[in-house]
């Protein structure tokens, strides 16, 4: 699979800074023809027998996973180039900032807003789970805005994305420490169940503005996460409905197999559309048939 080798420059004019990950930092660039902006994740390669840098089988996975998925809320590849040193994958720009600033700015979410992003969420990770592609990072960090005032997402950063199949047995990749699921903490076969752990942290962290299982240290935290140790805290949870604390509830599920899907989750009393809503978008339905 070959990536151009022509200097990046000569087709995009390169621009500021706008985020990083893994061995990796991403600049806003113009394409020179037409004006059109993106992103450019420049990924650094690993040099010999070094430590830094990504593995090419590594950055080859995450550039197979971005182009076999297609949907609104999955950030869009469009094209590679290669130097000796980078990998420079060039994706949809999106400028609304991570879904983690968005809530640090307001503490913690009611529960309509929390509603509608996790929905978002659940649509573009249903894409990956329908395509058998577990995301196994997923975070504030890794869930972008459209921009400043919409409630679109974007998932990104596949880096640690992997293909679920029942032949090969997959373990952990650590992700972060916080989100990871007990199978990631106890080296124990990883699937699409582990991103619904996640889906679970995500939630609670949007409705209260803390974390479920943040410890002391990393080692705390995994034992929080291993003995399921949480509760819905009074102090932020009191006014948060029990459909709420149910949602929570079947992701925090240490079985796998037991969890709820992501399937169970869009079909969630907390998560499909209100009633009335769904009455309105009926109605206007008619009303546009007319
Ligand atoms: N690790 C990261 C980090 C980021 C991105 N991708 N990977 C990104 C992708 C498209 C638009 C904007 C960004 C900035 C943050």
């Amino acid at each position: 699979y070959a990536f151009k080798k022509e200097s990046l420059e000569l087709t995009y004019e390169v621009g500021d800074d706008i985020g990083s990950g893994n061995f990796a930092v991403v600049r806003r660039v113009t394409y020179r023809d037409s004006g059109q902006e993106y992103a450019a994740k420049f990924i650094r390669k690993r040099r010999g027998g070094g430590r830094k840098g990504a593995r090419m089988e590594d950055i080859h996975k995450e550039i197979s996973i971005l182009r076999s998925l297609d949907h609104r809320n999955v950030i869009s590849l469009y094209e590679v180039f290669e130097t000796s040193q980078e990998v420079i994958l060039i994706l949809e720009l999106v400028t609304g900032g991570e879904l983690f600033d968005h809530i640090s700015r307001k503490d913690h979410l009611g529960e309509e807003e929390a509603s509608a992003f996790i929905g978002q969420i659940l649509h573009g990770l249903k894409h990956l789970h329908d395509n058998n592609i577990a995301h196994l990072d997923l975070k504030p960090e890794n869930i972008m805005l459209l921009d400043r005032n919409s409630q679109s997402i974007k998932l990104i950063d596949f880096g640690l994305a992997q293909r679920i199949s029942e032949k090969e047995d997959i373990r952990a990749l650590m992700g972060t420490a916080e989100f990871i699921a007990p199978e990631v903490v106890s080296y124990e076969r990883l699937s699409l169940a582990t991103d619904m752990w996640s889906i679970g942290v995500i939630t609670y962290i949007l409705l209260s503005g803390a974390s479920p299982f943040l410890g002391d240290s990393q080692q705390e935290t995994y034992h929080n996460i291993t003995a399921l140790n949480y509760e819905f805290d009074q102090e932020y949870f009191e006014n948060t409905s029990d459909l709420a604390k149910d949602f929570i509830r079947r992701l925090f599920v240490k079985n796998p197999r037991k969890r709820a899907t992501v399937d169970d989750c869009i079909n969630h009393a907390w998560i499909r559309p209100k009633k009335q809503n769904e009455e309105l978008q009926r109605k206007s339905a008619v009303i546009n048939i007319d």
